[in-house]
């Protein structure tokens, strides 16, 4: 498979495997080109798509081409009039003979697009392009200053192990000036120096989109961290106390709600005068041995090692619940792969635009006899836990796909929420617990409200005490935050167990953030676990053998355990 061929197969994510696109190109097995290669195709394609998205349109090079899809125009049109070395294939490969005949109309509809943009040379639409103002979707102007439509601000969490929000207001920024309206700061230009101190997350700020801290000395000394809003939630919700003893996080690289986690424990503690790592401790696992090690790094530049122990290689679902350091885990976190549908992009990185041949000539499409069209699916583009690419129109295919995205996408989330469900009825097992937290970048219900009514409905939870924690009950940004569980997900939930007023309760206390709205959030869900009272460990290790044909500890599983699931790649 060629560069481009393998690029936009990479573009459309037919697996819709979430991430970041570094993560999902570096992460994928059997790809023949170099990655570093694949990576820089699609990221400055991306970055030149609103620009590419008219030329090929004008050209009409879809229109005459049939080997070519949206994708691969987007792609061949990008290396033909931007890359040094120009089309990267033997000169009689049948992409390169496709878009070589097209060469003189792709130049002159890019001069075009050039000069429009008021730029005299390449170099200068180059610089503008690479400084990221916006060749894509430009739809308003706010004092002088083009932006897109869905632009997303720099999120940064001040490490309060390190540092506190005082101080840096102070020092790294001191020149900025504070506004109350989200709004303002997303509008603003990336070198533009606004700054909205968050009213849900305490210790979070926002920057304009694309502002570049990451060379700055704060970012470098850990003293801030790039964190999305949403992602703070489930460590801030959790809300470790120093009765809750230790916590345990259950997938946690790349570490962003662990270091989160030893920050509110370093604040707990500094408020009441105690040091957090004589009476708490963080244990992190994750089972991929590579992302443990950026787990590793990540806790020691936020200088939280002393709280923090990182369990590398180490599947959650094998740790004993019964073992005699987890006899004071009271508190655990779960942030488990899942489809990544909530992801926008990474920060703030660039929209990817296809053209549209259908826009371009309206009879051409029906003009197609079998051929199929289905909507492009999203592209990943380019973070931890944020933005893929969208698409802007529709990509047309060629072949019959081998199956309809909409069953491939929904035995993959029974597949991943199956896995979820697991890791979350094996945290309820925890003797001691008292305090959980179930988050995913998902917006499907399936791996959201129906994991947390499954569990409900499951023994672990009604045998073992453990119920919602309720939106009153819930720590004071979560609770005032509006954005609840999704209605359609509790309307089309089967009450067989929970009343309705169970399945009215849970729907407010779960809670959601949208992606691409004013609040400058990804896709994401959290829910809040509680089990009052002391319990009895002993019968709480019977009625979790009874139900579940599990012995823990010894790791005789029941049939349903054994059929392990991988899971996706995650965020980088
Ligand atoms: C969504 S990511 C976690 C992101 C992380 N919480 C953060 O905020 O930076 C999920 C992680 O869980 C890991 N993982 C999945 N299943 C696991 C398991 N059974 N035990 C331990 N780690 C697991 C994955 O390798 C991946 O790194």
């Amino acid at each position: 498979m060629s560069l481009y061929y393998e690029a936009a197969a990479i573009l459309a994510n037919a697996d819709n495997i979430g991430g970041s696109l570094k993560s999902r190109i570096y992460g994928k097995k059997n790809i023949k080109c170099s990655p570093a290669h694949l990576y820089a195709l699609i990221s400055e394609t991306t970055k030149w798509s609103a620009v590419l998205k008219e030329v090929v349109e004008k050209s009409g090079i879809l229109r005459e081409e049939k080997k070519l899809t949206p994708l691969l125009a987007l792609l061949l049109s990008h290396d033909l009039l931007l890359a040094k070395g120009g089309v990267a294939a033997p000169k009689d490969h049948v992409l390169k003979q496709a878009v070589l005949r097209h060469k003189a109309r792709l130049n002159a509809e890019f001069t075009k697009a050039r000069l429009k943009s008021g730029f005299h040379t390449v170099e200068a639409f180059r610089d503008h392009v690479n400084a990221g103002s916006s060749t894509s979707n430009v739809s308003e102007e706010h004092d002088g200053h083009q932006t897109t439509e869905h632009e997303h601000p720099r999120w940064i969490r001040i490490n309060t192990i390190k540092t506190s929000l005082e101080t840096v207001l102070r020092t790294t920024f001191a020149d900025y000036q504070q506004t109350d309206s989200i709004a303002e700061v997303i509008k603003a230009p990336s070198t533009s120096k606004y700054l909205h101190i968050d009213a849900h997350i305490p210790d979070l700020i926002a920057l304009p989109p694309r502002a570049d801290l990451s060379k700055h000395r704060a970012y470098l000394s850990g003293n801030i961290i790039f964190q999305d809003k949403a992602s703070c939630f489930p460590a801030y919700l959790l809300n470790p106390e120093a009765e809750d003893g230790d916590i345990i996080d259950a997938c946690a690289a790349p570490g962003n709600k662990t270091t989160h986690l030893a920050a509110v424990l370093s604040r707990h503690a500094s408020s009441q005068d105690t040091h957090p790592s004589t009476h708490q401790h963080i244990f992190a696992f994750e089972r991929d041995k590579r992302r443990a090690i950026t787990l590793t790094k990540m806790v020691t530049l936020a200088g939280a090692d002393s709280l923090v122990t990182v369990k590398g290689g180490k599947d959650f679902l094998t740790a004993d619940p019964e073992a005699h350091e987890n006899r004071n885990v009271g508190a655990l976190l779960l942030d488990p792969s899942c489809s990544g549908s909530g992801i926008v992009g990474r920060d703030d990185g660039p929209t990817l635009h296809l053209p549209s041949t259908a826009a371009e000539h309206p009879s051409t499409a029906s003009s197609r006899g079998k051929k199929r069209k289905r909507k492009a699916l999203p592209v990943p583009k380019a973070a931890d836990e944020i933005p893929a690419p969208s698409t802007t129109a529709e990509a047309e295919v060629e072949e019959d796909p081998p199956s309809s995205p909409s069953e491939d996408l929904k035995s993959r989330l029974e597949s991943l929420s199956a896995f979820q469900l697991k890791l979350l009825k094996h945290a309820m097992r925890f003797p001691a617990a008292r305090k959980i937290t179930y988050s995913t970048c998902s917006i499907h219900p399936e791996e959201n409200e129906h994991v947390v009514f499954n569990a409900l409905e499951h023994s672990s939870a009604t045998g073992l005490g453990w119920r919602i924690l309720r939106r009153e009950e819930q720590v004071d940004g979560m609770k005032r935050w509006h954005v609840r569980g999704a209605v359609q997900a509790v309307d089309s939930w089967p009450r067989e167990q929970l009343s309705r007023e169970v399945v009215t309760t849970v729907q407010e206390a779960c809670i959601r953030c949208e992606k691409g709205t004013g609040e400058g959030t990804m896709g994401f869900f959290v829910a809040g676990f509680v089990r009052d009272g002391d319990g009895d460990p002993p019968a709480v290790v019977e009625a979790v053998k009874g139900d579940h044909g599990v012995e823990v500890g010894n790791g005789k599983m029941s049939e349903e355990d054994e059929e392990e699931w991988e899971g996706f790649s995650d965020d980088g």
